[in-house]
């Protein structure tokens, strides 16, 4: 059965971002308990904690890929059900997503395959604001002269730089973003990181970033660390003071 879409108080309008008593289990064993995090417009908050620690899984229920055991995700003001239809519209129109796992279809450039999402929300039609939108955004992240390549023309770094282009695009009101491990050098996804932070900044966007580099905590207003599927320390740490 689909649920209907729950609206939230006006005066909770600044909060893109609300997820309350959370829990996942993944494979039969719980990975998430009870978690609470709110994010504001335009805030980012850089999530850290040991490996296993749930960090991912986190994300991936905020974007309704895993679903949870108990609690509500709301994001800009309204009740995520796991009706998958209602997901992959929320997906498409209301989040910008960088995950570990991106993918690109090897068919198309690099160019199109950054304004896939936003053709899909705002139609063809639109295509030349998208492509001009997208180049000003690449040249930012270094990579305007390789838009017209296609995917394995491209490095793992150049690719992790287009996901950012891509999910930066049309401004969403929320970015998940989970810290490229294996794919890249230390230096480079650092880099990579520390221009997302920028643009999704500049966009107006909310950003929720996994990452175990400090240097880039240092960059988000507010650090939140997971520890065994808790947010640790004092849950008003996830829940609303900027600590940076
Ligand atoms: N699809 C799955 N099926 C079963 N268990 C899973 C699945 N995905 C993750 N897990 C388990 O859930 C726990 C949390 O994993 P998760 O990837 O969220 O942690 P993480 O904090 O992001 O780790 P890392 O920093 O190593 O990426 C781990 O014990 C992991 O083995």
């Amino acid at each position: 059965m689909v649920e209907p879409m729950v609206h939230r108080d006006v005066a909770d309008d600044s909060c893109v971002l609300d997820v309350r008593h959370l829990s996942v289990s993944r494979g039969g064993v719980g990975v998430l308990d009870d978690i609470e995090l709110s994010v504001a417009t335009a805030e980012s908050v850089a999530i850290g904690g040991a490996s296993g620690s749930g960090k991912s899984t986190l994300l991936a229920a905020i974007a309704g890929l895993v679903k949870p055991e108990r609690g509500e995700v709301w994001i800009a003001g309204e009740r995520q059900t796991h009706a998958r239809r209602r997901w992959t519209r929320t997906r498409l129109h209301r989040i910008g997503i960088v995950f570990q796992a991106d993918e690109f279809l090897p068919e198309l450039t690099l160019l199109e395959n950054i304004c896939l999402p936003s053709m899909l929300r705002s139609g063809r039609r639109r295509i030349a604001e998208h492509a001009d939108a997208a180049e000003i955004l690449a040249e930012r992240l270094g990579i305007a002269e390789l838009l017209d390549r296609r995917v394995f023309e491209v490095s793992m770094g150049q690719l992790q730089r287009a996901a950012i282009v891509r999910a930066v695009l049309g401004s969403p009101p929320l970015i998940l973003a989970d810290e490229p491990t294996s794919a890249l050098d230390e230096h480079s996804a650092r880099e990579a990181l520390r221009l997302l932070v920028g643009v999704a900044g500049d966009a107006g966007s909310a950003l929720c970033i996994v990452t175990h580099d400090p240097a880039i905590a240092m960059l988000c207003d507010r650090r939140v660390d997971l520890s065994a599927g808790s947010v640790a320390g004092h849950p008003s740490a996830a829940a609303g003071h900027r600590l940076g």
